[in-house]
């Protein structure tokens, strides 16, 4: 397994090892030594798997208390992932990154506890699998809006508007968020 840290250097993009054969492929998807060596000492407590249609956008979401570390991929089609850096003390607050996730290049995203976390689906289908270091918690969930400006995410233009969830058409900007009363 490849670990390259991105631009926020503690999102890391994880590429696999794949093994092809007659029969198909294999690969590991997590091995913990290895990733608590590049990654840092997590735990995973919850699996997650959502299945969305071309032009769904969700995000970004975050939790106030119990903020989730999320180890995401695509296991179907592709999306479009964002990490946008919301930890208040941090030199890169407020910035973004974003890389597209396939089944293709089964690249896997690290994205800690910290980070606001949204995908913008760019084929007809993408399941979308990951694990999380926290428990969901709705009492404590938040959501930035997608296209809020001071994030200026440049989201890849697919020819399909943005299909959000009522709750993600009600996200707030970075500065409005509740993050400023948090120990994020
Ligand atoms: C996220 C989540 C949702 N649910 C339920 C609540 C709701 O009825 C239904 C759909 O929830 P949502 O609309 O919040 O699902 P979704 O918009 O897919 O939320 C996810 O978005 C991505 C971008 C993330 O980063 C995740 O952490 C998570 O916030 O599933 C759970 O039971 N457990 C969970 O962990």
């Amino acid at each position: 397994m490849e670990f390259k840290p991105l631009e926020i250097p503690d999102v890391v993009l994880i590429t696999p090892r794949v093994f092809g054969d007659e029969r198909g492929f294999f690969m590991e998807t997590f091995r913990q030594s290895e990733f608590e060596a590049h990654c840092g000492k997590y735990s995973f407590v919850q699996d997650n798997h959502s299945r969305s249609t071309k032009g769904v956008l969700r995000g970004l979401h975050y939790q106030i208390e119990h903020p989730q570390g999320k180890l995401v991929r695509v296991t179907r089609g592709e999306v479009f992932d964002v990490a946008v850096d919301i930890r208040r003390d941090s030199p890169t607050f407020g910035k973004w990154v974003g890389v597209y996730l396939n089944e293709e290049n089964k690249q896997m995203l690290w994205v800690p506890p910290g980070f606001a976390h949204g995908f913008y689906v760019t084929s007809e289908v993408a399941e979308f699998q990951y694990k999380c270091t926290d428990y969901y918690a709705p009492e404590y969930e938040c959501c930035i809006a997608w296209n809020e400006s001071d994030l200026a995410i440049r989201w890849p233009d697919i020819g399909v508007a943005p299909s959000l969830s009522l709750k993600d058409q009600k996200g707030c900007t970075l500065f409005e968020s509740e993050l400023f009363a948090t120990g994020l």
